[in-house]
Parts: C-alpha cells; structure tokens; sequence
C-alpha cells in the first residue's frame, strides 16, 4: 500500500466529501490506495462499519452504505489513474477531480457489519474525462456486492 491514501490528496475545498472527506468528522473518511506500488490499475479500501449501518437486518449493513463505499471508492480510483495517466503526483495542480455519472452496483449477498469490509477498484478504461471502474466490495474474502462505476472529470471551471 502507498503510505498516503488517495483522498488525503485532495484540496481543502474537496476534503469534506460525506464518504470519504477527511475533514468531515461526520462522515465515513474512507482512504484508498493501490492495491500494488507495481500496478495502476488496482485499488483497495478498507472499512469497518459502525453498529448504527445497519439496514435493519440484524448484523447486516446499509445499502446505501455499500453505495457510498463503491461511490468513493471508484471516483478515488479514477483520480489517482488519471494523475497516473499525466505522470504527475496525486493532488497537484490543476487538480483533477472526478464524479459519478453512473453506478451500476449488484447486491449478492448481506454484507456483515461486524467484519471489517475490503473494496477492490479496477481501472478498466480511462479516455478523455471518463473513467470506467469495475468494483467490488466483500467480507471474508466473499464478494458481497460488484459494481461499474462511470467517472467524469469535473471541467477545470
Ligand atoms: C469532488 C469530490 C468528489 C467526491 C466524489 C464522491 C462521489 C460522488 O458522490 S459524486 C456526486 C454524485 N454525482 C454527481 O452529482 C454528478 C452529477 N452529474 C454531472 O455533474 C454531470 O452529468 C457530469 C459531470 C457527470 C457529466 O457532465 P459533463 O461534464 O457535461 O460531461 P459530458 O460531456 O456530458 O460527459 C462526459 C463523458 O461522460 C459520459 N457520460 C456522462 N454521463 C454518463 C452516464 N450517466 N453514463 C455513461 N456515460 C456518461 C459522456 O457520454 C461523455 O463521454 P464521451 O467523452 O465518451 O463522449
């Protein structure tokens, strides 16, 4: 893993994104990184959830909580493959940042709120401003969600 996580790359005025801005002390403060020093293409976060995520299931977390992670975890993952693509260093100007135009996710499985969580990020097409990531998200090493996520750069205005 690289020491600095993705999001804490981010300008002030970018850092208080609700699921993983790391000045917002309400949200969720997830960080991602590569997954591997010796390949730009895979990411990985991983998260612990909180009693109070639960969907109402016993045990069994929020959905809207796995389609925050996946949501942060993929726009992260399309910025850092974008800087890759620049040869420039996360973070530097003019800053890239990158949305979610669609999130396609597949829940497989209840996601269990007692263990911690790992999502995976794959950069499976970047050109232009868009991004297509393939995600997933499982506990135990048992994919409990999958995802396609497309990501657009915000213009530079
Ligand atoms: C900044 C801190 C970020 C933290 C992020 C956390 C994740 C989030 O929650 S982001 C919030 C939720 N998302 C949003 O609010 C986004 C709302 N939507 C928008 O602002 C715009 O529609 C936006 C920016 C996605 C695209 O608009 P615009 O900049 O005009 O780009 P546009 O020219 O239409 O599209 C660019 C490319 O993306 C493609 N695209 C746009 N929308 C979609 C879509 N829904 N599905 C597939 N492709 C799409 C276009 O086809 C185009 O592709 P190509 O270059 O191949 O022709």
């Amino acid at each position: 893993m690289s020491k600095q996580a993705f999001q804490d790359s981010y300008p002030a005025e970018f850092s208080h994104c609700y699921g993983c801005g790391h000045d917002n002390p309400h949200g969720l403060q997830l960080k991602s990184y590569w997954l591997d020093e010796e390949d730009r293409t895979h990411t990985v976060a991983h998260f612990t959830p909180k009693p109070y995520h639960t969907g109402g299931v016993p045990d069994k977390a929020y959905g809207g909580l796995i389609a925050s992670l996946l949501d942060c975890h993929g726009t992260a993952s399309a910025a850092a493959a974008a800087y890759f693509k620049e040869g420039r260093k996360m973070g530097t100007a003019p800053i890239l940042r990158f949305v979610t135009a669609s999130l396609s996710i597949d829940f497989l499985r209840p996601t269990p709120i007692k263990e911690e969580l790992t999502l995976y990020g794959e950069i499976t097409q970047l050109e232009g401003r868009k991004a297509t990531v393939a995600l997933s998200l499982s506990a135990n090493g048992e994919p409990c969600a999958t995802a396609t996520m497309i990501a657009v750069a915000l213009k530079p205005e």
